[in-house]
């Protein structure tokens, strides 16, 4: 919306001065911010609508673990309602279309409140000269649909460890896939006696029973791009320490002793040698957070700021 539209609107609504100099301000900065291509920065009811206004000025590639009815299609369509979506096959794929410039963002999961981090999203941002610029949160909830008497059931290992018990009441063998709308699509290929763990979205079609998943369970997905930001409210560290005693305890004294809360502490393999691992560290990103990292390079023998990020609900 241009000025002029916002004469138009601001008579039109019987709009007084001040909101329509919000207005302008508002437009001025997403018209800013879609320049640099910026998702929405700020929480609440009004992030869902920045994202779509800043989207509609530029249109942008967005990556994600797909195909189409996945909870990261849905996650990513929610982020960049104007984008242009390109379903991968994998984790990594989002990862090296982003990398290579095919895709300007990417959307992975993350983290599960039941299940926790998504293993191959913490190694690629490892590995990868990425950073995660937005973190959306979204309630998921499970179906299961059957034919016959199921002796398989498909889905994505992270949605059957989120129904444990739903998948064991079944009795099948649990057959694994790329993502719960490639399980759709297997269920859809079996003739008979087959179930599937899946999204409502991606079970429309069908008869289901929703609500399977054994707690309350959240994802959180993050949207990875080239060029990270400079603040937000949350920040994740990757690094890895001497394998001596208490060098986990002194590379976190510098966050403990500026006040910075730690949200999430995990550690993954390597894979470079047996045994050897790295940490992965989510704080909130407060003042003191750059002198902290400064200094916990001493304790360290790698460490990177994966990206610093606001987490919105989607
Ligand atoms: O399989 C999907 O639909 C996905 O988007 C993947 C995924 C995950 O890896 O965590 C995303 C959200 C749910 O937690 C379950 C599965």
């Amino acid at each position: 919306m241009g000025p002029v539209e916002i004469n138009k609107y601001t008579l039109l609504h019987g709009l007084n001065g001040g909101v329509y100099e919000l207005e302008e301000r508002l437009y001025s900065l997403l018209n800013e911010r879609a320049k640099f291509n910026v998702p929405p920065l700020i929480n609440g009811v009004l992030a869902p609508i920045i994202a779509s206004e800043v989207s509609k000025r530029h249109k942008p590639v967005v990556a994600y673990l797909g195909p189409e009815k996945s909870f990261t299609w849905e996650a990513a369509a929610a982020l960049f309602p104007q984008g242009d979506l390109m379903p991968c096959k994998s984790i990594s794929e989002v990862f090296d279309k982003v990398e290579s410039r095919a895709a300007d963002y990417g959307v992975v999961p993350f983290i599960n409140s039941l299940e926790g981090p998504v293993g191959e999203t913490i190694d690629m941002l490892a590995t990868h000269n990425l950073n995660i610029v937005t973190m959306g949160e979204m309630r998921i909830t499970l179906c299961i649909a059957k034919k016959g008497a199921p002796r398989v059931i498909y889905t994505h290992p992270h949605a059957a460890a989120q129904a444990r018990r739903a998948v064991a009441a079944l009795g099948a063998h649990v057959v694994y896939t790329n993502s719960t709308s490639e399980a759709v699509k297997e269920f859809e290929k079996c003739e008979r006696d087959c179930a599937v763990l899946a999204s409502p979205k991606a079970l429309e079609a069908v008869e289901r029973t929703c609500g399977v998943e054994d707690g309350e369970s959240y994802t959180r997905f993050a949207v990875i791009s080239r060029a990270g930001r400079e603040s937000g409210e949350r920040a994740v560290l990757i690094f890895a320490v001497p394998n001596v005693a208490g060098a986990l305890y002194k590379a976190l004294g510098p966050i403990a002793n500026r006040g910075i809360n730690m949200t999430l502490i995990y550690s993954r393999p390597t894979r470079l040698s047996p045994w050897d691992y790295y940490f992965v560290v989510e704080v909130e990103a407060g003042e003191g957070l750059d002198d902290a990292v400064e200094e916990m390079k001493r304790y360290t023998t790698m460490l990177k700021v994966a990206g610093r990020y606001n987490v919105i609900r989607i």
